[in-house]
């Protein structure tokens, strides 16, 4: 069955790049929550929308799947204009996960993840053997958790039956509103680190919202940085954001800890490394390529002021208390 929209050219592409061509929404009060907006999403990529409550974020996710028609501009998904196709053909080729998820609560856990499959009128075994797929994907047992209903879960499995969901008929895109805010910090921690497991192995176009500065650094190939009416302030990597703020409006938004943040993704590479002195044994290691944040945390808890830097688990240097703060410190 073909499940292709309309218009698009996308046909057994496993993920579409998206462009938003100047997009604007008007509500119908007068609200202009967006005002020409535009954004490229490489295919593949993983990027974060944040910014201040009410500056658009939401508006604009919505309208790559148009639950929220725009009132100007375009959207395409692999080159091809969409805003004129069908949006419920739309939709099906657009993996959607909301805040609390949205699972259908008189549903088992395997109708939930069968929905879409279901529309696209799937054959019942081709069905199982996704859901199945599936869920071991995200770390659930199907055998345990397929029969359970929606209350039967923790929030965390939940959320991963959401994104099981919206991956289920390998949908080109996938649009994350909030997904993971309403559990807490740990979980959510953890959450993040599967879902950017999965996303290697899947490689989906991902368009993520949050209002988490750590979820946009942790997640994000790219972060796009909005103010009120979806105006883009900086739109580049988590480490250019956090070292070269574009905007005083970023500036103050990634905050006075941005260095801090900024070792998180920032690694430990060679050029940082001076060469091992006699005498290092004994020395708390980090591996070469480990987060410059980690290797604080490791020096944090030990009583050296530098650590020894080894890779393939043999020292090649060490790093020192000074030269790893000047690695959290900005550029500008
Ligand atoms: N249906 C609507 N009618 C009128 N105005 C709306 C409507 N929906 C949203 N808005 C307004 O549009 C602006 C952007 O809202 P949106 O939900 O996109 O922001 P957001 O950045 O996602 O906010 P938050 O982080 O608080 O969820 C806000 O000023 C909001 O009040």
């Amino acid at each position: 069955m073909d499940v292709t929209p309309e218009g698009t050219a996308d046909d057994g592409a496993r993920a579409a790049s998206i462009t938003l061509d100047a997009i604007s929404k008007r509500y119908p009060d007068g609200t202009e929550a967006v005002r020409e907006l535009t954004l490229d999403v490489a295919a593949g990529e993983l990027v974060v929308l944040i910014g201040p409550s009410g500056c658009g974020k939401s508006t604009v996710l919505r309208m790559v799947n148009r639950l929220i028609e725009p009132t100007g501009g375009r959207i395409l998904l692999g080159g091809e204009d969409v805003t004129r196709v069908d949006p419920v053909r739309l939709r099906r080729r657009i993996g959607y996960v909301i805040q609390n998820v949205g699972l259908f609560p008189h549903q088992t856990v395997s109708a939930n993840v069968a929905t879409v499959p279901q529309l696209l009128g799937w054959p019942r075994e081709r069905r199982r053997e996704r859901v199945a797929e599936l869920l071991e994907l995200v770390g659930l047992d199907p055998a345990q958790f397929g029969r359970r209903y929606p209350h039967e879960l923790s929030g965390g499995q939940r959320q991963r039956v959401g994104v099981a969901r919206a991956l289920a008929a390998d949908p080109v895109v996938l649009l994350m509103d909030e997904p993971f805010s309403a559990v807490d910090p740990i979980v959510r921690t953890r959450l993040q680190e599967e879902f950017l497991r999965l996303q290697a192995e899947v490689r989906k176009t991902i368009v993520l919202v949050t209002h988490d500065l750590d979820e946009a650094v942790r997640l994000g190939d790219r972060i796009a940085v909005l103010s009120q009416g979806g105006r883009l302030e900086q739109y580049d990597t988590p480490a250019a954001v956090l070292g070269s703020p574009a905007t005083p409006f970023v500036r103050e938004f990634v905050g006075a800890d941005r260095g801090i943040r900024r070792l998180a993704v920032t690694p430990v590479t060679r050029e940082a490394v001076e060469p091992l002195p006699a005498g290092s044994d004994g020395l708390p290691t980090v591996p070469l390529g480990g987060s410059a944040y980690d290797a604080l945390g490791v020096l944090l808890t030990s009583a050296a002021d530098r650590v020894v830097v080894t890779e393939d688990d043999r020292p090649v240097g060490v790093l020192t208390r000074a030269r790893l703060l000047d690695l959290g410190r900005p550029a500008t």
